[in-house]
C-alpha cells in the first residue's frame, strides 16, 4: 500500500515535531499508563536512536473536563516506556517551549504542554486556517520535519493535526502506518456470516454518528456503555441521563436524540439492547437491577448486567467477524467488568475475525487474563478507528497522503 512517507523516508539529523495520541484515562490528578504510550514508544524510540531531536505534542481531555490536565505525568511515563529521560516543558509555543526545542540536542526527546491548552488547536476548521495559526506558524520555524504518529485522534480536524502537514515535510509514525494499514484493510473486507459490532464507551457521540453509515455492514449491534444507556432511553426506559455534574449522557442526548431514534426505528431489529444493568449497592458491592423495573434512575449503572451478557454471548459465538468499539462497563473496577470482559472472552474462545477497538478497551485484554493474539487486531483508535470503517477518509491521514504526492 503506497501512501505517505514514512520514517524509512525521512533525512538524518533531524529536528522533528511529532504528534502523539497519549490521551488517557486520568486518577488523582495524573494519566494513567494504558497501550497508547507503548505503541508510540515504538516510534519516539526509533527517532531517538536515529539521533533525531524529538519534539512531541498531544493533548489530554477536552477542556473543561476533569481529565484535562497537564502532560507532566505523561512525559514520565513515556519515559518508562522508551528507557531514557523524557523533557518536559509546561508551555506549548510560548518562550519557555522555545527555549527547550532549541536547547534539544541529538537523541534527546521533549514533550510539550497539552496542545488543547491552545486556543487556536480546537474548534474544528480547515486546514488552511489551521495551518496561518500563530500555534502552527511558531512551532513550524523551529522543525525540519513533521510526524504525525497520532492515528487515533487523525478524525479531528485541529491545529496540531491538519495545520503542520501544510507547511512541514510531513511523515507518518509507525503507529499512523500499522493502524491505517489495519483499519483500511479491514474497512474493505467483506464477509458472509454474521457480523457483529459490540458498542460501549463514554464517547456515544463518535459512534452513534456512523451506526447508520456502517449499518448494511453489520448484522447486529450489541450496546452497552453510555451509547447503550441512550438507546434504552430513547426505547422508553427511565435511564441514560445525568444524575451528577459528570455530563455523560444529557448533551450526548440532546445532541443525538433524532439518530438515536432514527436507528431504532429503521434498524430496530438490528439493535440489541441490555436488559439488566449494574451498580454498586449499599456495601459496595456489585448489584444488578432488571431495566423494565427501573422507575427512576437514582443511581449510576456501571456495568451491563449479567443476564444481558448471556444474551451477547451467543451472538458473538454466532458471528463471522466481531467488531468492539468500546467497553461495555467500567472494566477498570473488577465488580464492573462482567460485561466487557465476558463479551472479550466470547470473542477469544472463538475463531471469527475480530477487531477490538477503543482508546482503552485495549487495556481490558491484558487486565483480564487474555492476550492481544486471541484478537485479529487490536487497535488504539476509538472514534478514528470506527469512522474508518465507514471507509471515510480521516483528515489527518488525507494530509500526510497529500503531502506525499
Ligand atoms: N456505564 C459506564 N459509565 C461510565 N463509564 C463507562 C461506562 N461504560 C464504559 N465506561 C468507560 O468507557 C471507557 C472506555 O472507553 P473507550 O476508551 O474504549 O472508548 P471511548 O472513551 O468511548 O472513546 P475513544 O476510544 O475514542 O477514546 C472505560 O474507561 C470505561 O470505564
Ligand atoms: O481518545 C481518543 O479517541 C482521541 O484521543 C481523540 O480524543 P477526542 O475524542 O477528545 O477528540
Amino acid at each position: 500500500m503506497s501512501t505517505f512517507n514514512t520514517l524509512d523516508d525521512l533525512d538524518s539529523n533531524q529536528r522533528v515535531l511529532i504528534r502523539l495520541d497519549l490521551n488517557s484515562p486520568v486518577s488523582d490528578g495524573s494519566a494513567r499508563d494504558n497501550r497508547r504510550f507503548d505503541r508510540h514508544a515504538e516510534t519516539v524510540r526509533e527517532l531517538a536512536d536515529a539521533g533525531h531531536r524529538v519534539v512531541c505534542m498531544a493533548h489530554q481531555g477536552r477542556p473543561g473536563n476533569d481529565s484535562f490536565i497537564s502532560l507532566k505525568s505523561h512525559a514520565d511515563i513515556l519515559s518508562s516506556h522508551i528507557d531514557r529521560d523524557v523533557q518536559f516543558v509546561a508551555d506549548t509555543y510560548g518562550a519557555d517551549a522555545i527555549e527547550a526545542i532549541r536547547s534539544l540536542e541529538n537523541g534527546e526527546v521533549l514533550l510539550l504542554e497539552n496542545t488543547r491548552m491552545v486556543e487556536e488547536e480546537l474548534p474544528e476548521e480547515d486546514p488552511e486556517v489551521k495551518a496561518a495559526t500563530d500555534f502552527v506558524e511558531t512551532l513550524a520555524a523551529e522543525f525540519d520535519a513533521y510526524i504525525n504518529d497520532a492515528y487515533s485522534a487523525a478524525h479531528r480536524n485541529h491545529a496540531s493535526l491538519v495545520g503542520f502537514p501544510l507547511v512541514l515535510p510531513s511523515y507518518a509514525g509507525r503507529v499512523m502506518q500499522s493502524e491505517y494499514e489495519a483499519n483500511t484493510a479491514i474497512a474493505e473486507r467483506e464477509f458472509d456470516g454474521r457480523v457483529t459490532m459490540v458498542i460501549g464507551g463514554t464517547k456515544a457521540t463518535d459512534v452513534i454518528g456512523v451506526m447508520n453509515a456502517i449499518g448494511d455492514k453489520i448484522d447486529t449491534f450489541c450496546m452497552g456503555g453510555i451509547a447503550g444507556e441512550l438507546f434504552l432511553r430513547a426505547a422508553g426506559h427511565n435511564v441514560g441521563y445525568d444524575i451528577d455534574d459528570n455530563d455523560l449522557y444529557d448533551t450526548q442526548w440532546e445532541n443525538n436524540k433524532a439518530t438515536i431514534e432514527s436507528l431504532l426505528e429503521e434498524r430496530g431489529d438490528q439493535i440489541e439492547l441490555a436488559v439488566d444493568l449494574a451498580y454498586a449497592d449499599g456495601n459496595d458491592e456489585r448489584a444488578e437491577v432488571e431495566v423494565a423495573a427501573i422507575e427512576e434512575k437514582d443511581k449510576s449503572y456501571l456495568d451491563i448486567g449479567s443476564t444481558s451478557v448471556a444474551q451477547y454471548d451467543p451472538i458473538i459465538r454466532d458471528s463471522e467477524a466481531v467488531f468492539v468499539k468500546g467497553a461495555l462497563g467500567v472494566f477498570e473496577d473488577e465488580r464492573f467488568a462482567v460485561g466487557t470482559s465476558g463479551v472479550l472472552e466470547a470473542i477469544a474462545e472463538t475463531d471469527c475475525f475480530s477487531v477490538v477497538g477503543g482508546g482503552d478497551t485495549s487495556r481490558a485484554i491484558e487486565l483480564y487474563g487474555m492476550s492481544e493474539d486471541d484478537f485479529s487486531h487490536v487497535s488504539i483508535a476509538g472514534g478514528a478507528y470506527i469512522r474508518a470503517l465507514t471507509g471515510d477518509p480521516l483528515p489527518a491521514v488525507e494530509l500526510l497522503i497529500d503531502a506525499a504526492n
